[in-house]
């Protein structure tokens, strides 16, 4: 049984050139609303079998004129991604003839969809659950495979299914208190009941612990490791991009300051998903436009996770590197000594006085060695004290990370309820409330509010 809505349109697909576009239908009405413009030899929409896709026209009713030659789909609920009936035109792709289909439809008795709408009807109707939904949010931002692996796996319920079963272990809890508050069979109840709350609470908040504890390496996955390449000019910092993206995005030239603005790229190495950014070389400048992009340089290092510091290893370390070091000494950081093929000027020993020996690479790009020794340092900073399992439960999401930092500090109430002696029916409060929050997280309590918030951030047409 689906609830009762308009029939709503949306263009599904990017605006832009492309060989198809999807204009999609969804409610009670998808179909015929689509028969009113569409136009074929033979039968109509709603003579034809569900999950059929079929050959035609639309045509604008009021002036006969044809608008596009095209492709309809007719799915009958209950099984489509809205749990509606679900009509998808498929038209030449551009601008402009998705636009008429649109208008068309939109003029033949549906209204345009609201950003997120469709997955909101999924919700809605019970298909998916609201961190599925955020899920598909999830994964059409996906900069990386692994952020994509993740939000797939959230898709397919497992975070739901965790949340399930903790709150589902709450609530038996709730109605086992319950029982003993209204029919005490034994004297010492209420210490028992209290037991019982505290046993719960303390296995409840471990799990959430467990959750907790991959929310670093969940955000990480899904907006990459934002990885600063810093260094004086001409060190090497685009080459290592370049390299590193196998692509020559950035410039590179032998002109010292050739970087003038930050450059963005999303990489993975060994798995790990990087937000890689090139930054223009940190030096005192005269030029206005270089010394706009040292400044950006400095706040990239600012926002960095992680730090690849460089250096020119054909050169003794100057001023500048030391100042960099210095500047750096609060981040994570790989320092790397670059151009290897050229003789040795660096002092290393003086180097290793004053930055962690074992954070130490030695690189040549132009060779390209060293490059492998580098990206495994990544990956083992990245992964230390996880096992990287692929299939493993990240929760990414920050409405979720606070979800679980209130559920836990609810249980923690719970657990001091408990030992300050207070009455059970008081400590009850605090475990109903733990219940609450975590089914926030899936929607089964969460108010209408937050989900026209939560969907109006996804994409039109989703
Ligand atoms: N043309 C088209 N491609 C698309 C979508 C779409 O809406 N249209 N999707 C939009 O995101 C994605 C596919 N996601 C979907 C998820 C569920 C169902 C669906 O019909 N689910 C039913 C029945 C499943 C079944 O037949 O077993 C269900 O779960 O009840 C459809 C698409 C990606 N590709
Ligand atoms: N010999 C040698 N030259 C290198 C190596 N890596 C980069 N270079 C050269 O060093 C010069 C500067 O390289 P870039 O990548 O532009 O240096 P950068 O740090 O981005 O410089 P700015 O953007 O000006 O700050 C270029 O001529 C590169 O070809 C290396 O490993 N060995
Ligand atoms: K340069
Ligand atoms: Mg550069």
């Amino acid at each position: 049984m689906t609830l009762e809505f308009e029939t709503i349109a949306a263009i599904s697909t990017p605006p832009g050139e492309g060989a198809i576009g999807i204009v999609r239908l969804s409610g009670e009405q998808a179909i015929e609303i689509a028969d009113r413009v569409y136009k074929s030899g033979s039968k109509s929409l709603a003579e034809q079998k569900s999950h059929t896709i079929h050959y035609g026209h639309i045509e604008n009713p009021k002036t006969n004129e044809t608008i596009d030659e095209v492709m309809v789909s007719v799915m009958r609920e209950p099984k489509t991604f809205t749990r509606e009936d679900v009509v998808e035109i498929n038209c030449h792709g551009g601008i402009t003839s998705v636009n008429q289909v649109l208008q068309c439809v939109l003029q033949n008795g549906a209204r345009l969809a609201e950003p997120g709408e469709f997955t909101k009807r999924a919700f809605l109707n019970g298909r998916i659950d609201l961190s599925q939904a955020e899920a598909v949010m999830d994964l059409i931002r996906a900069k990386t495979d692994r952020a994509m692996h993740v939000a797939l796996k959230q898709l397919d319920g497992n975070l739901s299914h965790l949340i399930r079963n903790l709150r589902m272990d709450i609530l038996d809890t709730l109605a086992q208190v319950e029982v003993n508050i209204d029919y005490p069979e034994y004297d010492d109840v209420e210490e028992m009941t209290s037991k019982l709350l505290i046993e719960k609470a303390k296995l409840v908040k471990a799990s959430i612990q467990q959750l907790l504890a991959t929310a670093s390496q969940g955000k990480i996955l899904r907006e990459g490791l934002a990885t600063a390449i810093i260094g004086r000019p001409n060190v090497g910092k685009s080459s290592l991009l370049n390299y590193l993206l196998d692509e020559e995005k950035a410039i590179v030239t032998d002109i010292a300051g050739t970087t003038r603005d930050v450059i963005e790229e999303y990489i993975s190495v060994r798995g790990v998903p990087l937000k890689l950014i090139d930054t223009a070389g940190i030096r005192e400048t005269e030029d206005i436009i270089e010394r706009i992009g040292v400044e950006r340089s400095r706040q990239a290092l600012s926002d960095a996770d992680l730090v690849l510091l460089v250096f020119n290893q054909s050169e003794p370390l100057t001023i500048e590197d030391k100042a960099l070091i210095e500047a750096t000494n609060q981040h994570r950081r790989i320092v790397i000594l670059n151009k290897m093929d050229l003789p040795n000027k660096l002092d290393l020993t003086e180097l290793e006085t004053v930055v962690e020996p074992e954070s130490i690479v030695k690189t040549s790009i132009l060779s390209k060695s060293g490059i492998d020794i580098l990206e495994k340092k990544i990956a083992d900073l990245f992964f230390t004290g996880q096992t990287g399992e692929r299939d493993a439960t990240y929760v990414s999401n920050v409405r979720h990370i606070a979800l679980l930092n209130d559920a836990e500090a609810a249980l923690d109430e719970v657990i001091s309820g408990v030992e300050a002696g207070m009455p059970v029916d008081l400590v009850q409060i605090d475990m109903t409330r733990c219940w609450d929050l975590l089914g926030e997280i899936t929607g089964d309590s969460v108010q209408d509010e937050l989900l026209t918030q939560l969907f109006s951030q996804f994409c039109l047409g989703k």
